[in-house]
């Protein structure tokens, strides 16, 4: 049987959410880091513990049928590859900035200027879409000491939190490109691998699901059922059962994450009592 060969970054910051993803879709991984290359001992599915920045040349290549990646890289040097799922972690922008102290207005002051970059494509095309020349110094690393050593008058590099810009003293001028982690894969796929993907892809949609939901419990009196049972945005109509007090019941359902709060303060204006709110492991529609 074929088995699908997966990239995932060896370390850095998509080592450890890559491999969780894949231990939360109940697939074993026989070894540990010093070996570059391991077998899932129940899927078919070959690990390769690679850098993050070497990773789209393999799935051009071929050598990697599908890989855990930065979406920023696709940009950089991955147009051709296709995103098979966005996975949510390792948020991050890719950014022009400036001395706080500059006054640069927008980017078409950056002509003729010095950029240090580790993106000198994604710089290239954006420098290119405002028609804009400028001199790209490509560095691999620590991009924001360049203009604090005189080494260019901007950089273009990844902004998370913000804190590694504000302790080099610089300020972000745009965004170039918001980007998370991907799930991507090479272009060609045969019939057998692109079955094991969308296995794989069943399994990764149904703990993306999970962790965006909470099984959420609570108890109301019956009159004011109907009322709580509108509130509800649950999988379907919500679960409910009578519970031991006479006019009692007791309300199952399911909530999405992002409006989780805004709906639990309604459902206790409208009565509900005692909630109980529960992670979900898997959720399968
Ligand atoms: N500060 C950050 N916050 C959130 N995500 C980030 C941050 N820095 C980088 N990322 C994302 O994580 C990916 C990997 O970054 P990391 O710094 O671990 O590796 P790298 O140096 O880019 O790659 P390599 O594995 O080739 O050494 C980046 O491509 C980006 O998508
Ligand atoms: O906005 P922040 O939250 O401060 O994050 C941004 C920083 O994180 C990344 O560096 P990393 O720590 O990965 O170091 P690296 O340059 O060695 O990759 C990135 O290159 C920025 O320097
Ligand atoms: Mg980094």
């Amino acid at each position: 049987m074929e088995k699908l060969r997966i990239a995932i970054q060896k370390s850095g910051r998509l080592n450890e959410e890559s491999l969780k993803i894949l231990k939360d879709c109940g697939i074993s991984i026989n070894n540990g880091r010093d070996q570059l290359k391991v077998d899932a001992s129940n899927f078919p599915l070959e690990i390769y513990y690679l850098r993050n920045g070497d990773i789209p040349q393999y799935l051009r290549d071929g050598i990697a049928d599908l890989a855990i990646l930065g979406e920023n890289l696709l940009h950089e040097k991955g147009e051709d590859l296709i995103i098979q799922k966005r996975l949510g972690f390792s948020k991050c922008k890719v950014s022009l900035a400036i001395p706080k102290q500059s006054e640069m207005k927008s980017v078409k002051d950056l002509e003729g200027k010095q950029i240090a970059t580790s993106y000198p494509n994604t710089l290239q095309k954006y420098l290119d879409k405002h028609s804009v020349k400028a001199n790209i110094h490509l560095i691999t690393g620590s991009v924001e000491i360049a203009p604090n050593i005189g080494l260019a008058d901007a950089i273009c590099d990844i902004v998370s939190s913000g804190s590694t810009l504000f302790k080099n003293n610089l300020k972000e001028s745009d965004v170039i490109l918001n980007s998370e982690a991907v799930l991507a894969s090479s272009p060609s796929l045969t019939a057998e691998k692109q079955h094991i993907l969308d296995k794989l892809l069943f399994r990764i949609d149904a703990v993306l699901r999970a962790e965006n939901s909470k099984y959420v419990l609570l108890n109301a009196p019956n009159d004011k059922l109907d009322e709580i049972i509108k509130i509800l945005p649950g999988m379907k109509s919500p679960t409910v059962m009578p519970l031991a007090e006479t006019n009692w019941s007791s309300v199952h359902t399911v909530l999405q994450q992002e409006k989780f709060w805004e709906i639990i303060d309604e459902l206790k204006s409208a009565g509900a009592e005692s909630i109980l709110v529960s992670p979900i492991e898997k959720m399968i529609l």
